[in-house]
């Protein structure tokens, strides 16, 4: 359990509440086109309404570098929550941030009143973690909660720097649960405990692989990041995603995997295509033997079926990183696969946020999880093992 005051430890009655939340969707054209964020930030907004505060919202939105781009700013997600909430979220526009216009807007709330603030990151200050913003944020506002698990690894104004400056600094409800679920998985998992890694690359996931080996009772590697084990192996992997620095590691791993009993399973096969593009000629060859000019996309049949075996008898799995190139349909298999087995099975299931929440989420099997976590690089810093400073800075019990 976190041992953070939350805001089931504080009174907010008649009290001005900011509550830094992860807003950053993804826009196209003013439209948010995943709004699982919004949805998980709904909890902690609705009982601080009800509770009697003055709820002020935040949060950044892509990256702006520190002044206003207008594509970048967060009145479509003003309007979006109004609708989830069923009660306006007023926008506090104001290229300042913590300028006039919002100033004037806190000074306007009553009880129960909602506002949002444009885009932290329009404040040059906010990824520096520099006083000047950190204070401007305080000021607004007699009790902070920090709800924002997805921004949990960066330590901005927004999150960190304002804990120096109010009396109370609590977590949010989302926070709670994603570091509930990632903990408890990670730190006192039900056996057996397998942890499914894939996305593109093998240096981006190193600490989460050293991490999780000293704790998992079978370790999978999908993915693009399969083809510099294949490598070291001695398999030729043609135009596969390769980082050859890191065979020697590769080896590494899989003799450590052999020390401590961990089963590591690698593919046997996969899906290899003469182009990387949804249309190229694909066929199915056995791992470490892509012939040049092809490149593999996708894990095999063979391979899809030991990978879904190996999660059946679970009773924990945590899985960060797609089997393969999903985003084209016809790459898409293996990861489905995975998905279904992992929405199947009755561990306890959890999916580390980023490109796998999005999978699994694109593929219909989003409801089927036991925890989908909101954070891409927070869910794996946590995975790594790393104290997150967005944690952290709250308050303890
Ligand atoms: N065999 C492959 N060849 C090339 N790219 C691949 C392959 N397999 C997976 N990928 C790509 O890897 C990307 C995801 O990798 P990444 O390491 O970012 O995963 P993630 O950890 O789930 O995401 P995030 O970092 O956002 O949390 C996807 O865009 C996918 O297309
Ligand atoms: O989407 C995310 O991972 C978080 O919102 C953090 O965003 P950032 O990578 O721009 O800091």
């Amino acid at each position: 359990m976190l041992n953070k005051k939350s805001v089931d430890d504080i009174n907010v009655k008649g009290k001005k509440v900011l509550v830094r939340c992860d807003f950053n969707v993804p826009l196209i054209n003013g439209k948010i086109t995943d709004e699982n964020r919004l949805v998980a930030a709904l909890p902690t907004i609705k009982k601080l309404i009800s509770d009697g505060g003055k709820i002020i919202l935040c949060s950044h939105l892509g990256k702006p570098k520190g002044q206003p781009v207008p594509e970048l700013s967060l009145a479509p997600v003003a309007v979006r929550l109004s609708e989830l909430l069923g009660q306006e979220v007023k926008f506090a526009a104001d290229p300042e941030v913590v300028g006039a216009n919002a100033k004037e807007a806190v000074a306007n709330m009553k009880d129960g009143d909602v506002i949002l603030l444009e885009n932290t990151r329009y404040r040059a200050e906010e990824t520096k973690n520099e006083d000047a913003f950190s204070k401007d944020l305080a000021s607004l506002c007699d009790v902070f909660v920090n709800d924002a698990f997805g921004t949990a690894h960066r330590a901005h104004c927004s999150n960190v720097g304002i804990t120096k400056y109010v009396d109370t600094a609590v977590v949010g409800y989302l926070m709670q649960k994603e570091i509930d679920f990632l903990g408890n998985a990670v730190n006192n998992p039900e056996r057996p405990f397998v942890a499914i890694l894939g996305g593109a690359k093998v240096s981006s996931k190193i600490s989460v692989i050293e991490n999780l080996i000293d704790k998992v009772d079978t370790l999978i590697i999908g993915g693009g990041m399969s083809y510099t084990f294949s490598k070291a192996q001695g398999g030729t992997v043609g135009n596969s995603l390769l980082e050859a620095d890191y065979c020697q590691y590769a080896l590494d791993m899989l003799k450590k995997a052999q020390e401590k009993g961990v089963k590591l399973l690698l593919p046997v096969d996969t899906v290899i295509a003469d182009d990387f593009s949804n249309g190229a000629n694909k066929k199915v060859v056995k791992s470490g033997e892509i012939p040049d000019g092809w490149q593999g996309l996708d894990i095999g049949p063979e391979t899809e079926k030991i990978f879904c075996d190996a999660v059946k008898d679970a009773k924990t799995v945590v899985w960060n990183g797609p089997m393969g190139c999903f985003e084209m349909p016809n790459f898409a298999h293996g990861t489905e696969a995975v998905a279904k087995a992992l929405a199947d099975t009755d561990a306890v299931t959890i999916i580390g946020g980023g490109d796998s929440a999005a999978a699994v989420n694109q593929l219909g099997y989003g409801d089927k999880m036991t925890h989908i976590s909101t954070g891409g690089g927070a869910s794996l810093e946590f995975l790594e093992g790393k104290e997150l400073p967005g944690v952290a800075a709250a308050n303890d019990k």
